[in-house]
């Protein structure tokens, strides 16, 4: 039930996520030869630092920066952990992609250092080859026998009997042969387990006996029975039925640790509750690795790390940095700050971002530029139909000033909010009454401060000297 449950809760969460700050990134919008177009993939301006983190993705993808570190610095709003989510999704599913907000590290019930290990280790791919004897095809027909006397089952094989007494035949297809298979009892509940129909494309493992279900044949597309939202089309396949196949797994690191940790158990993948894992069990993991490299069984995919507010990581956590970048697995890191020159936490240096400046020149730094006017209108333009809103021209103008006048963020928000006070007021397009109406609602940062300043008097803690409101407001 637990699992089920979890699973359920993940599915909320693609949902949530839909239309999360960044839904609307696909990548970075670069053309072949990695020129930045002016809006492609969800991206918008900021060419380059777009050009430039191109050039990092391609550094990636050819495996020459593995333990490099990237910097993305600029002010808050202009786009930075939308870079990364564009480097990201551009990297494909085989690449693994950890991320973490620095200040996340020292919420967690672990220490810093374990923290930064397991997502160092979550950025770290391993594949693993495997030579498989595989029957693919698409799913003629299932027929099963009614259970038959032992007479009857003479021609059959005496285990499958044996197992579940039922028997029947497994029609399989490809484009060039079909072939009938006698199915044991086994056999039957595996495919049952995958809810195998025909139309369905499978491949069926010899070795292990392993049920996949590939997809539904495009060829059984118009079928009348119904189909879900997420069912897969794929074309039936060629050739023999029989096949070798290089069947290649991808885990990440952490994944390996985490299953190798007899404390959790692979459950905790779900959870996320790893807890501390042991120095040994990591050792064995890399000896183990490190064997199946020589004899060519696997291959280490170094992913992407990217680190957000890396301000707020102290002295301690820089020197781990330091030493986990000269690991020849390390992944690529990328962090992102906002902060200009402050202190480096946990000491009384100052330092351009807060970053030590040894720790510092070993960075590849991306710089963000603030937004022109036309890219923020283009910006709320994309987020407006990523959230379903339909707003006029003027309104969206209004907005595009309003995010001019205050920040890109705060313009954002008012997307949705207006949508709401649009849809109070029975309308279907958001009009500039709503945007005025929300904008009126909600204090951006500057007319927030400045009401603080006026009212600062009747706050708790307040820091006008003389005044005893704060104090005052404690003891009552
Ligand atoms: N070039 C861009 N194209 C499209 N959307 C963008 C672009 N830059 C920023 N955005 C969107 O604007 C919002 C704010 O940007 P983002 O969070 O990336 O800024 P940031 O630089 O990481 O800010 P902070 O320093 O405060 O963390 C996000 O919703 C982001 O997806």
């Amino acid at each position: 039930m637990a699992e089920l449950k979890r699973l359920s809760d993940s599915r909320d969460l693609t949902r949530i996520e839909r239309i999360g700050a960044h839904s609307h990134i696909r990548g970075l919008g670069l053309d072949s030869s990695l020129e930045a177009r002016d809006a492609s993939e969800g991206m918008i301006g900021q060419q380059p630092a777009r050009r430039a983190a191109g050039l990092i993705l391609q550094l990636i993808r050819q495996g020459k920066i593995a333990g490099r570190a990237v910097l993305l610095a600029g002010q808050p709003g202009t786009g930075k952990t939308a870079l990364a989510m564009g480097i990201a999704k551009s990297l494909g599913a085989e690449t693994p992609f950890a991320s973490v907000a620095a200040s996340e590290l020292f919420s967690l019930n672990l220490s810093k250092t374990e923290a930064l290990t397991q997502a160092f280790r979550r950025a770290i791919g391993v594949r693993i080859k495997e030579e498989a004897e595989i029957i693919e095809g698409e799913v003629v027909e299932i027929s099963i026998d009614r259970p038959v006397s032992a007479a009857a089952a003479g021609s059959f094989t005496p285990s499958g009997v044996a197992a579940a007494g039922k028997t029947g035949r497994l029609t399989l297809k490809t484009t060039d042969m079909e072939t009938v298979y006698e199915l044991g009892g086994k056999m039957i509940e595996a495919l049952g387990k995958e809810k195998v129909q025909s139309g369905d494309v499978i491949a069926l493992d010899k070795a292990s006996g392993k049920v996949t279900k590939l997809g539904r044949s495009i060829g059984r597309s118009r079928d009348y029975d119904a189909v879900g939202p997420h069912t897969k089309f794929v074309k039936c396949p060629e050739g023999e039925l029989q096949k070798r196949k290089e069947v290649v797994h991808c885990v990440t690191l952490h994944e390996i640790d985490v299953i190798n940790s007899r404390t959790q158990g692979f459950l905790a993948l779900f959870t996320g509750d790893t807890g501390e894992i042991r120095a040994e069990v990591r050792d064995q993991i890399d000896t183990k690795v490190a064997e199946w490299r020589e004899e060519g069984k696997a291959e280490i995919v170094p992913g992407v790390l990217f680190i957000d507010e890396v301000h707020m990581l102290d002295i301690e956590c820089f020197s781990f940095l330091n030493r986990a970048l000269e690991n020849d697995m390390a992944p690529i890191l990328v962090i992102a700050t906002n902060r200009g020159i402050t202190s480096i936490r946990g000491t009384n240096y100052r330092s351009p971002h807060g970053i030590p400046p040894d720790f510092l020149d070993r960075l590849l730094i991306i710089t963000t530029q603030p937004y022109t006017e036309d890219d923020i209108w283009k910006i709320l333009d994309i987020r407006c139909d990523e959230e379903d809103v339909e707003m006029s021209a003027d309104a969206k103008v209004l907005l595009t000033k309003i995010g001019v006048e205050t920040s890109l963020r705060y313009a954002i928000h008012l997307i949705t909010s207006a949508a709401l006070a649009c849809q109070k007021r029975k309308g279907k397009i958001v009009e500039m009454e709503d945007i005025s109406r929300v904008y009126q609602l909600f204090l951006d940062v500057k007319r927030s401060t400045q009401y603080l300043m006026e009212y600062q008097s009747q706050y708790m803690f307040n820091e006008v000297p003389g005044e005893a409101g704060g104090d005052d407001a404690m003891q009552s």
